[in-house]
């Protein structure tokens, strides 16, 4: 009987892996060092992205090549430099991005044996999305599932997540089948995590602070005005977790940092506020960043330093930086609760 097809008649046809579960979980990014040639091909790869900055080319290439891209990979490197993980080579971010990845992959482990395949890329820098959804592909993995690690929407970091793993998708030629896990702001058991955090640095803090500042990295108002909806996500967070903690308003409140450019951001700024509430009286206060999943830059160089030292120039006492969830045994629970609820219809744990 003549075979099915040429490629069956002889022992060229390509090997067929037993066939998976991919999980992608994705984060922002990472350069690969902090000199000025790694920094600045990393702030290339982010400040050119168009949902990040989404002036025309025409006019900000010029500006960004020119001059951004000449000064900010020096003052960024620096920054770098003094959060840098100099034993494991790599970012803060890396580091805890690769421990969530690894206990996450032990609890998939746990409900699904081998059936599930855990990675983690960036969406800027290494590992790249497109290598990993490559190499999942050629692992078998027929079905993935994409994380964006942001408890807020944004298009500026879930979307343009999402844009890099459609586009990687674009180039399979056994396209797996995708679907992408949504913001997680409101989950009770995220939630809970953030406020366990809080109550235990409370509970360690030698005098109980005044306020509670939740910073969350900002976006131009503009994007809020165009339909972005990650402000509301980011005000209800704070409202979610003042319930849970059974706090006053006078108790904790929102702001946004690490503004950006010529424009207008969401606002109180952080590095303000805090000064205004150190003149006013508020000498105790602690800050959390519940836009992070893990701590990075932004976290441990510009609020542990930056706005730290804006407080205590304004006569501010006492400064208490609450970590982000990163690795933390509540946070991976929550995550992987999630991915279990995501995962239903392709696997059912064991
Ligand atoms: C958590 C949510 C984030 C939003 C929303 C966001 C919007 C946003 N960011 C920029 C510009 C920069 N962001 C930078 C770093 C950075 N941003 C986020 C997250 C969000 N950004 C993270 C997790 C990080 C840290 C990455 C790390 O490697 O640790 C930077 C780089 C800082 C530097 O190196 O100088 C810039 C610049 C814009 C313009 C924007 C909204 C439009
Ligand atoms: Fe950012
Ligand atoms: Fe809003």
């Amino acid at each position: 009987m003549p075979a099915a097809c040429p490629a069956h008649a002889n022992d060229d046809h390509p090997a067929i892996p037993k066939q998976r579960v991919g999980l992608l979980l994705a984060n922002l990014g990472t350069p690969d060092n902090y000199d000025y040639w790694s920094m600045r091909r990393y702030l290339n790869e982010f400040l050119s992205d168009r949902r990040v900055i989404d002036y025309s080319p025409w006019l900000w290439q010029p500006l960004l090549q020119l001059i951004i891209l000449t000064k900010r990979p020096f003052t960024s490197g620096a920054a770098y430099k003094s959060i840098w993980n100099h034993e494991a080579g790599e970012s803060p971010l890396l580091t805890i991005t690769k421990s969530q990845t690894a206990k996450i992959a032990e609890s998939m482990k746990t409900l699904y044996g081998d059936d599930v395949m855990v990675d983690y890329c960036m969406r800027y820098g290494n590992p790249s999305t497109k290598s990993k959804v490559a190499a999942m592909t050629a692992a078998g993995c027929t079905k993935i599932l994409f994380f964006p690690l942001y408890p807020q929407y944004a298009g500026a970091t879930s979307a343009t997540a999402c844009d890099a793993f459609f586009a990687a998708l674009g180039d399979e030629k056994w396209q797996p089948i995708a679907r992408v896990v949504e913001p997680y702001f409101d989950r009770p058991d995220y939630i809970e995590a953030l406020a366990t955090s809080i109550e235990t640095a409370y509970a360690k803090a030698e005098k109980r602070p005044d306020l509670l500042i939740c910073s969350y990295h900002g976006v131009p108002i503009r994007y809020l005005t165009e339909g972005d909806p990650y402000h509301c996500q980011c005000q209800k967070t704070t409202r979610l977790l003042k319930e849970r903690l059974g706090w006053r308003d006078t108790e904790i409140m929102t702001t946004f940092q690490s503004k950006f450019g010529p424009e207008e951001w969401l606002q109180p700024y952080t590095v303000e506020e805090v000064a205004r509430q150190a003149e006013a009286g508020n000498k105790n206060i602690a800050v959390c960043a519940p836009a992070f999943s893990a701590d990075c830059i932004e976290t441990l160089e510009e609020i542990n330093e930056e706005i730290k030292e804006s407080f205590e120039e304004a006569g501010g006492e006492h400064f208490t930086y609450i970590p982000c969830l990163n690795d933390d045994d509540l946070h991976i629970q929550a995550l992987s609760a999630t991915i279990e609820e995501n995962l239903k219809g392709w696997l059912e744990p064991a």
